[in-house]
């Protein structure tokens, strides 16, 4: 049993190989009790891999798995925790209420019917055959599923694909109640503002290995890049000569530039075009730093294979 400072998941060093292809390549990650931690990385980083050796799914080749400081494939340890996977197989011909009372009752405390049905937002669907839902609301009962057995930690592997805006707010709203009742969650996703809304920290990983590691603020910041946007008629070639111009791009009149040293380039702007109107600069938000953060990463993996070959 882990002491409360301990992490209640954990990979260290962890490797998972399927044949040529290495899916996890040393990957190191810790969940410590009430909070949420959103695995951020493009497709096929390894993050589902990393949540099924979590689960006890799949084996590691190399390293260390933990769930409560415990082997997850023990029954203590899976016992505890509820699970939302991207591909969920249940049986087509069972009604959402059954299928609730069927999975609760693999748990030694699980919430009522109606308390899982409240905080899912799945009321209105318990007399609805499983397999007739729209995809939105087959993932509303998966969430239903996976939280109904009180978990003390909850593994949502991109929840909120295929829900519409009203859905993924909702849910929002239940992860929160569920963080607040103390309940920690492991969440991979690649809506970066779902990470942004919910995420204590984030962890990003790419090509199996993590990369970067903390909270979203922390994020941000190692990205010191800035949004500027204007109405100018200058071109979209002229701007992206000046070398302090990450990236540059035009909607109608205006352009939209990504700048790390946003000065030099709005002094350039203003010098260049004396008509510029409508001037803006802003921080970059997630999405640019998480770009960047695995652009890089990108680079660094190319020039390492280039140095082997
Ligand atoms: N059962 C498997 N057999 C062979 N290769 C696999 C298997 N499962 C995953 N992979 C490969 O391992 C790598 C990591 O896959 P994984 O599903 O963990 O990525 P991911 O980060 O979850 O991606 P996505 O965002 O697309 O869900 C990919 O290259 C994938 O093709």
């Amino acid at each position: 049993m882990p002491h409360n400072h301990e992490p209640i998941a954990r990979l260290g060093g962890a490797v998972k190989r399927y044949g040529q292809l290495t899916a996890l390549d040393g990957a190191d990650l810790q969940l410590q009790r009430g909070e949420l931690l959103a695995l951020l990385g493009p497709n096929g980083a390894g993050k589902t891999t990393a949540i099924g050796l979590l689960l006890g799914l799949i084996r590691a080749d190399a390293g260390t798995v933990e769930l409560f400081g415990q082997d997850p494939q023990r029954i203590e340890a899976r016992r505890r925790i509820g699970v939302m996977l991207q591909n969920a197989e249940l049986p087509p011909t069972l009604r959402v209420g059954e299928l609730l009372r069927l999975t609760a009752s693999y748990y030694p405390a699980p919430r009522t019917l109606a308390e899982t049905a409240e905080l899912a937002g799945v009321s209105d669907l318990l007399k609805r055959s499983y397999a007739k839902l729209s995809g939105g609301q087959q993932r509303r009962v998966q969430f239903a599923l996976a939280l109904c057995g009180r978990p003390e930690l909850l593994f949502l592997d991109e929840p909120t694909v295929g829900m519409d805006i009203e859905a993924r707010q909702k849910l929002w709203t239940a992860i929160r109640q569920l963080l607040a009742e103390g309940c920690s969650v492991l969440l991979t996703t690649h809506y970066l503002e779902e990470a942004e809304a919910l995420a204590d920290r984030v962890c990003v990983m790419t090509h199996g290995r993590m990369i970067h590691e903390g909270t979203v603020e922390e994020l941000r910041a190692r990205v010191a890049l800035k949004r500027i946007r204007c109405l100018s008629t200058l071109s979209i070639d002229t701007v992206r000569g000046w070398p302090e111009v990450n990236e540059v791009r035009r909607e109608n009149e205006r352009l939209h530039i990504t700048a790390a040293e946003a000065e030099v380039v709005v002094r350039r702007l203003l010098g260049a075009d004396l008509q510029l109107r409508e001037l803006e600069v802003q921080r970059a938000g997630l999405a640019e730093a998480f770009t960047e953060l695995t652009r890089d990463a990108d680079e660094a993996s190319d020039t390492n294979q280039r140095e082997a070959a």
